[in-house]
């Protein structure tokens, strides 16, 4: 029995007859469903449930930037057995039908991250509070995991949603922000976040979201809310539901398209719609036992060991191992506005980093700054930005042909071709113009780091990012250290790809890198199996199907191998650093 004075997870306060229940995982920057959280969590509810003198129930977190990020990933790794994990996803289903089916008032106070079982707690609740601010989202990431929401989230969703939006959410793990949310009706209020640049301004929020659900759970007491009313469309919708042939059509162009984007290869969308199914045809009682089910058979699967470990690795290369750099940066000065180039300034204008892009011409700076353009424009169309935000983000871009303020970069950027002389050559120009502090990053997936710092002032400033085309899109970061890269250097090109939103192998200065060196097997292979007589269209039919993105053949054809055999290969040794 859990001693509510000994609490360490959970902060129980009182106001009034209001219990508000604010978790805080200890020594973590994010809640968790841990065993840990859950021992604290399950004997406080029952105590609220059964105090008389409470009358209504908030869960908030203390954490800026996490409500809850979901049940914890490493219990499943460490379960040994389907029937355990079986038993996990029923205690789950029973803890948040608990919650619903509790006849005080529970209300979410939503701030950060409500992801997987932190979404499926939420969605329990009879009332969600949300902060309108980028980093509140929600979503039910289990499908990337290889899972599926196995604490009944599949069966809220289906009851809140309709069943394309349901399906939409679960079988792309999406996450959507707050006010997408409440135009979709899972959540009931959005605050607005206090704006303010006192420092402490995310403690300050969340005193305020506190206030705000304090207020609302009061009045609950008093009066219950009436249901929500569901429009016009969505009860148009919920009718065409009924209708089997329906249901059976949207599913199988759900299917359709799992099988188009997956190859089959992934067994937890093929579960989800599975459990879905089930639950159209014969409730959410055999719904609630599928889920289960199918949480169990897939949390035992290599495919989602192997996601798990992916979502492990990506963590990993989301942390600064070289601790703070020792300035800050603030501007960034990238010289050459090509496809990457300008993928380079654009996603470093939106993190408020001042960029000065620069090229030789004003028809291929035009081509860069049009291609940024073009993709914010688009942004706005999709809803992602407001156009004030808009005209903030491209205000921090400046195009220019001269070397004009190059005196107050951070950061230098070089994006030209590959070719070792200009690049060198680039270096020791810019070395008259830029400050003493200033890193120089060339933007190579194959060129000698280690040469191309040869005639440089600085060569411990020197350094390698490789990034991956399309910039916005793609989020890996190869960043190459030279054996004279120092590590205030490595240490600030990590800060700027983290701000940039990139996850980052650090590797060493060898030939082909990591990735170059990886994709040079690939073409030695592909050549073989072309002179053993291969059709290069059957040889992207079966690295397709074994789950590359895109054909072996293809990629070589589309001028990679050309690119790739400007380096001297093959690699004489590891090349992995970190
Ligand atoms: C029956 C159950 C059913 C249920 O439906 C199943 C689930 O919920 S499945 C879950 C569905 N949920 C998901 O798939 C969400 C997974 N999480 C995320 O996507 C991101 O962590 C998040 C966006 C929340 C924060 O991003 P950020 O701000 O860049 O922060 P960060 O990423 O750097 O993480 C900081 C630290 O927290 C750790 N950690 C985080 N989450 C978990 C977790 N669930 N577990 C364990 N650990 C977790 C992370 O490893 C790291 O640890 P360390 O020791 O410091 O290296």
């Amino acid at each position: 029995m859990t001693d509510l004075q000994q609490l360490k997870n959970i902060k129980l306060d009182y106001e009034d007859n209001i219990a508000i229940v604010q978790l805080n995982q200890e020594n973590s920057k994010v809640n968790i469903l841990s065993r840990k959280m859950m021992n604290e969590f399950v004997p406080v509810f029952n105590h609220l449930k059964n105090d008389d003198n409470i009358k209504g129930i908030i869960v908030i977190s203390a954490k800026p930037g996490s409500f809850i990020a979901g049940a914890d990933i490493n219990m499943f790794e460490s379960v040994k057995s389907r029937d355990e994990l079986y038993q996990m996803s029923r205690n789950g289903q029973e803890i948040m039908n608990q919650i619903e089916q509790s006849s005080k008032p529970i209300i979410a106070a939503i701030a950060g991250s409500c992801l997987g079982g932190g979404f499926e707690v939420a969605l329990a609740c009879h009332y969600r509070i949300a902060m309108n601010d980028k980093r509140t989202g929600f979503g039910v990431p289990e499908v990337k995991l290889g899972l599926l929401p196995g604490a009944g989230g599949t069966q809220r969703l289906l009851k809140n949603l309709s069943l394309s939006d349901a399906l939409d959410l679960i079988l792309a793990g999406k996450e959507i922000k707050a006010k997408k949310a409440k135009a979709m009706g899972l959540v009931d209020i959005l605050v607005e976040p206090i704006r303010s640049d006192v420092q402490d301004i995310e403690e300050q929020n969340i005193e305020y979201l506190r206030s705000i659900a304090i207020r609302k759970v009061k009045e609950i007491v008093v009066q219950k809310p009436t249901k929500r009313k569901f429009g016009l469309m969505e009860n148009i919708k919920s009718i065409i539901m009924l209708n089997s042939y329906v249901r059976n059509y949207i599913l199988s162009q759900a299917q359709a398209k799992v099988m188009s984007q997956t190859q089959g290869l992934y067994p937890a969308p093929l579960k989800i719609l599975d459990v879905i199914q089930q639950t159209l045809e014969n409730g959410s009682k055999v719904g609630l036992n599928a889920e289960a089910e199918a949480f169990a058979d897939l949390a035992i699967t290599n495919e989602a060991k192997a996601l798990i470990s992916l979502f492990h690795g990506r963590t990993e290369c989301k942390k600064n191992k070289y601790g703070k750099p020792e300035r800050e940066i603030k501007t960034i000065a990238i010289i050459g506005a090509g496809a990457i180039g300008a993928g380079i300034a654009h996603v470093s204008i939106d993190k408020d980093f001042q960029v000065i892009l620069y090229d030789t011409t004003s028809s291929a700076l035009y081509h860069g700054q049009s291609q940024i353009i073009k993709s914010y424009q688009n942004y706005i169309k999709r809803n992602r930005i407001t156009s004030t935000e808009y005209s903030r983000i491209l205000s921090n871009l400046n195009c220019q042909t001269t070397f004009d303020n190059l005196e107050k970069c951070d950061i230098i950027i070089e994006s030209v071709f590959e070719d070792l002389k200009l690049k060198q050559n680039i270096l020791n120009e810019l070395e008259q113009y830029i400050p003493e502090h200033c890193i120089f990053a060339s933007n190579t997936y194959i060129l000698s780091i280690h040469q191309i710092a040869a005639n440089s002032r600085r060569p411990h400033k020197v350094i390698g990012m490789h990034y991956f085309s399309p910039v916005d899109k793609v989020e890996l970061l190869e960043i190459i250290r030279a054996k004279q890269t120092s590590d205030n250097t490595i240490c600030t090109a990590v800060s700027v790809g983290l701000k940039q939103g990139k996850i980052i192998i650090i590797v060493n200065d060898s030939p082909g890198f990591y990735t170059t060196r990886l994709l040079i097997f690939s073409f030695i292979e592909l050549f073989y199996l072309l002179q053993e007589g291969l059709l290069p269209n059957d040889i992207d039919k079966a690295t397709k199907k074994f789950g590359f993105h895109i054909g072996l053949a293809i990629l070589l054809d589309s001028g990679v191998a050309s690119r790739v055999a400007i380096g001297q290969l093959p690699p004489k040794s590891n090349s992995i650093a970190t």
